[in-house]
């Protein structure tokens, strides 16, 4: 497992929160909470955050057909993109399924390193031991992941360290696959892509964003690479959200509209109305990691 200089403070196994306060471990997830409200509850599966409250609103969607039970990638939230984003048909990562094995592995919990009254950061490892025997034999490299949510009153960080244990250099994507709930998609742009260029997964086809402000009303699938700043996600004109990150150049703008029908674990069927992907990755080209070498991006919501 990958060392770090700040280490966490261990959490009882059965912590209740009356000895470790804003933190509840249970069987399956954990529950951050700040004294003024705020909270997040983040899955041991995947290490997928399935809720961010802030102001009493969910402000994540998850599909109330998503597994929750480690059998499927949970549709919401912020499932994790790693070591590679989409299917490739060709090498070393070809093996691996859609979005590669990240969000399908139980995380360990490595425990809290924030002790701050207006913060609270909970970190958690991944390493070729916590794979399957298919899963290692799928992508054959000694590597060690910790990855980091810190929920502050109005933010919620994610971040990825990404650590090469072995002899061999590897590539990698990265992608925070960020499912936010919107009030509606019909009052919906996104600023902060005009000038970008991008790749469209439905047409197939490449360009550079014109709009200033871009509307999203019919499928969309793009990859947008090289993204300069932060971008808002705005509803009738007014910033919800605001990504920005560090380490992490792209941004994919994913929403499946009625193709969601077609999805087993959508829900409701109309739910697409009530989400956008905005997620913030490094997936428009490899990050080649050498042997004994440390990578890190981070991504930043801010409401
Ligand atoms: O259904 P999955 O594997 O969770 O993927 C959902 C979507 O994830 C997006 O990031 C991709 O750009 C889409 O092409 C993909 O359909």
């Amino acid at each position: 497992m990958v060392e770090r200089s700040k280490k966490p403070v261990p959490i009882p196994v059965s912590s209740t929160g009356a000895e470790n306060p804003g933190f509840v471990l249970e069987s399956d997830r954990v529950k951050l909470s700040l004294p003024t409200g705020e909270s997040a509850e983040i899955l041991l599966h995947g290490a997928t955050v399935i809720s961010w409250v802030v102001d009493g609103q969910e402000k994540l969607f998850l599909s109330e057909k998503a597994a929750l039970d480690g059998s499927k990638p949970v549709r919401g939230g912020i499932p994790l993109v790693f070591p590679v984003f989409g299917k490739s048909t060709e090498g070393p990562t070809a093996a691996l399924p859609q979005h590669g094995f990240a969000r399908l592995c139980k995380w360990e919990l490595l425990g809290r390193t924030s002790e701050a009254d207006t913060a609270i950061q909970v970190d958690f490892g991944l390493g070729p031991e916590n794979l399957t025997d298919d899963q290692r034999n799928q992508w054959p490299y000694e590597f060690g992941l910790i990855y980091s949510v810190n929920l502050s009153m109005s933010s919620l960080e994610t971040k990825m360290l990404v650590r090469n244990e072995g002899s061999e250099t590897f590539d990698f994507n990265v992608l925070f696959h960020t499912y936010f709930r919107i009030p509606d998609i019909n009052n919906l742009t996104i600023e902060g892509l005009k000038g970008t260029s991008y790749k469209c997964k439905v047409t197939k086809s490449e360009a550079v964003e014109e709009e200033v402000e871009l509307p999203v009303r019919s499928e969309v699938d793009r990859v947008y690479a090289g993204v300069p700043n932060a971008v808002q996600v705005k509803n009738g004109g007014e910033t919800i959200f605001k990504v920005g990150g560090t380490n992490l150049e792209d941004i994919v703008v994913w929403n499946p509209w009625e193709g969601a029908s077609k999805m087993a674990d959508f829900g409701p069927e109309d739910g697409y109305k009530n989400m956008i992907c905005v997620e913030a990755g490094a997936v428009s080209k490899w990050h080649s990691l050498e042997p004994q070498s440390v990578w890190e991006g981070s991504a930043v919501v801010n409401i």
